[in-house]
């Protein structure tokens, strides 16, 4: 009987790793002549992503709402090889322009390979201040139009079998405090992007979906909004739009990119949620949060 136990941890344990070691292994020339969108890439963890896939040669169209910012984001990423790179600014909180963008990749680069979704709208770190109306506007930023764009890219995704890249965060996977508002739009990217990857495998439409799922990263606008209150040191921005760009070239269903101790939510949050909710609220230093007026 023992042996049996055994033979079935082992046998267990191995497929545990095949399925989850994930054997593939990227490599730069994956993305060479790739057409890739990146939005929100004036700035951040999409900046860094633009100039990823713009050392590995591939044609780039990068869009925010700066220009000043999006023409020196343009310049490096030709210094750094791309193929060819071009911007288009606007606000995403307008979906004529979320589709127009996808137009104007099609209209550049006669298709397109990988759409990364990655921009947010502005939102606060503080307790929720009870108003629903900037949940809808952050929705309309933070979702519909990352809705809009997958729509209008579908015919060219399907085309060329490419990836859609969703940035998203833990803030979508488990339930925290002090961002109510942008929790709730991060919840709603893996409800929509979940379910529309098995509808895609339904259909036999073979266009990956990668979502991303990040901790605390140094992106300015991150630090300057969250320093002080979060005790844990952010990561690196290269690095994590690095790993972005890897598992949306792997087609990884998702992406996790966490300081260590934010992987034990996740494998607690449905088994023990009072728990993580006394692990969450250690992570917390709100003597510090500003005093809402
Ligand atoms: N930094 C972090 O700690 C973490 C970040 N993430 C996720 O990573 C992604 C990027 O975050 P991060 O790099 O920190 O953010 P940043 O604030 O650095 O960048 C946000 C980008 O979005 C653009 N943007 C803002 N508002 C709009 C708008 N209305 N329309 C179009 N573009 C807009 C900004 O450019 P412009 O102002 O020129 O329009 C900028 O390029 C987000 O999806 C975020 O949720 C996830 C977990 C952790
Ligand atoms: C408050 C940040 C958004 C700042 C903003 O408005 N940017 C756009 C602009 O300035 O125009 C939040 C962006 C990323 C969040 C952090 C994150 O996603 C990881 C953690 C998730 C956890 O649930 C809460 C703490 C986080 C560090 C979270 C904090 C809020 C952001 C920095």
């Amino acid at each position: 009987m023992a042996i049996i136990k055994v033979i079935v941890a082992f046998t267990g344990i191995c497929l545990a790793f095949y399925f989850y070691s994930g054997t593939d292994v990227f490599e730069d020339d994956m993305l060479k002549g790739k057409k890739v969108i990146v939005t929100g890439a004036s700035s951040g963890i999409g900046e860094q992503m633009a100039y990823h896939v713009a050392r590995m040669g591939s044609h780039v169209l990068v869009t925010a709402r700066t220009v000043d910012k999006l023409e020196k984001v343009v310049a490096q990423c030709k210094q750094l090889g791309a193929a060819s790179v071009h911007y288009i600014a606007g606000n995403m909180n307008n979906m004529t322009f979320a589709k127009q963008v996808v137009h104007e990749a099609e209209k550049i680069f006669g298709g397109l390979d990988m759409l990364i979704l990655n921009h947010i709208g502005w939102t606060y770190f503080n307790y929720f201040d009870g108003n629903v109306d900037h949940i809808r506007d952050l929705l309309e930023i933070n979702v519909l139009s990352y809705a809009t764009m997958t729509v209008a890219a579908l015919p060219m995704l399907k085309k060329s079998n490419g990836n859609i890249v969703v940035v998203s965060s833990i803030a979508g996977k488990v339930p925290s405090p002090l961002s109510v508002p942008y929790s709730t739009t991060k919840f709603a990217l893996d409800g929509f992007f979940s379910s529309l990857r098995i509808e895609f495998v339904q259909q036999k439409i073979d266009v990956s979906i990668t979502l991303c799922v990040i901790s605390y990263i140094d992106t300015d606008s991150a630090v300057k909004s969250v320093s002080g209150v979060i005790t844990q040191p952010p990561a690196p921005k290269k690095e994590c739009a690095l790993e972005i760009i890897k598992g949306g070239a792997l087609r990884k269903r998702e992406v996790y990119y966490l300081y260590r101790a934010a992987k034990i939510p996740l494998l607690i949050r449905d088994w023990a949620p009072e728990f993580l909710e006394y692990l969450t609220l250690k992570n917390y230093d709100v003597k510090n949060l500003p005093k809402k007026e």
